[in-house]
Parts: structure tokens; sequence; C-alpha cells
């Protein structure tokens, strides 16, 4: 569904993507994972088309997405820090991406219900707390029931019970047949939630392997220490 061909992206000197090839499934939730400043964001945003590689190609469906942008239309996105216009109110912000995406299919209006989005709505987005700024921002990654699901580093910031409201969604859209990319460095919410680990290190790619195969190959049941173990080799 999601095919990243020898991607490479600098910036200045520095060679935050290097040669990384991917493919990425229909009913798969990949997790995302590597150290601070491994390259994480800039490959999801490559992929998203906020983010104009040196080289390679990104194909979705087959498609190949370098500067293309309908596309986008497939991919609900929730950016590890979400950036919305101050002034305006939950409810402007709502009715704004109805309004741009004129769209017919039914909306998926659960994680907005879950996290009684309503009762924001009157508020101006610059005066929401983090954790409900990521609230509003995962309804709206969800809302118009995106085939693909993009979410970086998604929980943090949420309480435990939002945190667990949005665990339970990302399963549940995985049950649907969606494709979820997961950027997060906790390990037990990938382990509750993933079924396969791609893992960047400066830039380079180190491994993509499934976490029944990553424990099963260093014999740990903990994944944090089954993740460690395979940073170490
Ligand atoms: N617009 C930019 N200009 C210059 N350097 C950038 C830019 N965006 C990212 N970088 C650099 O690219 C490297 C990778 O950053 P990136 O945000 O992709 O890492 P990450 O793996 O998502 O990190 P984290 O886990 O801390 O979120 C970092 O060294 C970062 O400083």
């Amino acid at each position: 569904m999601i095919t990243l061909e020898n991607l490479q992206k600098s910036y200045g000197k520095l060679q935050v993507l290097n040669n990384i090839s991917a493919q990425f499934n229909t009913n798969q939730v990949v997790s995302i994972i590597g150290p601070n400043g491994s390259g994480k964001t800039t490959m999801i945003k490559c992929l998203l088309g906020m983010v104009i590689p040196d080289s390679g190609r990104i194909l979705v469906d087959g498609a190949p997405v370098i500067r293309q942008w309908e596309y986008r239309n497939k991919i609900g996105y929730m950016p590890q820090i979400s950036r919305f216009p101050e002034n305006m109110k939950v409810r402007q912000l709502f009715q704004m991406m109805r309004d741009i995406r004129k769209t017919t299919k039914p909306l998926d209006e659960e994680l907005f219900g879950m996290y009684n989005i309503p009762a924001m709505y009157e508020k101006s987005l610059g005066s929401l707390s983090g954790g409900n700024k990521q609230k509003v921002s995962a309804a709206l990654a969800c809302l118009f029931d995106p085939e693909i699901l993009v979410l970086d580093e998604p929980t943090a910031g949420l309480d435990p019970l939002s945190s667990e409201i949005l665990k339970t969604k990302i399963l549940k859209e995985k049950s649907k047949g969606k494709l979820i990319l997961i950027s997060s460095h906790i390990m037990s919410e990938i382990d509750e939630v993933a079924d396969d680990i791609f893992c960047l290190v400066d830039g380079n790619f180190r491994f993509y392997q499934s976490i029944e195969s990553i424990k099963d190959v260093t014999q740990e049941t903990r994944l944090g220490k089954a993740i460690a173990k395979m940073m170490a080799v």
C-alpha cells in the first residue's frame, strides 16, 4: 500500500534519511522507532509530501506521489505537535475541515464523541491544553475515515484514559483493514498495538521485523528489553 524506495534526505551536510526502503501493507500496524533525531518524523513528512526527498520514490497504492496531492485524502495524519490557528475556535476548525473535504462518505465521529470535542467548541485552539490539542488532532485524523493513519507520537501528552481510548481506536481501525503507522518511544504502547517494528538509527535502516520475531530472536518477553538487545547487536 505504501512503498518507499531508496529515500535520501539531507539538511545541509546532515544526512537525515540514507537510502531508506520499505513496504507497508493494509491491515498492518507498524511502529516506527529510533533514538531522538534518527529521522522518523522526516520519513513521515516525506510520505505526506510535507518534505520533498532529495531522491528516491514513494508509492501509495502503486502510484508515485512526490509533488502530488490527491493521495493525501487517503491519509489521516496526527502530527507530533499540532500547530492550529491560535484564534480559531474548535467548532470553526471542524467546520472548515468538513467544508474543505466536501466528502459524501459518512464521517467517523467516534473519537470526536469519546473525547467530547463539542464541549471544547467555543474555546480558541490557542487556549487548549496540550492534551486537549492532541484529542482534537486525533479526532481530525480519524474524521474522514482514511485508509491510512499516520500518527506521530500520538499518546504523548494524553492522560491514561484518553491514551486507552486512542489505542482501542487504533486496533479497531486495523481490524477494518487499514494501514496504521505510529512513531512512538513508548514500548508498552507499541507492544499493545503494533504488529511490526521499523527501526531507524541516525537516518539509517536498522531492522524491520514483527514483534513476535523480535521477542523470539532475543528470547525476551518484554519488548523494551528485546529492542535494547536488538540495538546492541
Ligand atoms: N527543517 C529542518 N532543518 C534542518 N534540520 C532538520 C529539519 N527537520 C529535521 N531536522 C534534523 O533532522 C534530524 C532528524 O529529525 P527528525 O525530527 O526526523 O527525528 P525523529 O527521529 O523524529 O526525532 P524525535 O524522536 O526526537 O522526534 C534531526 O537531527 C533534526 O534536527
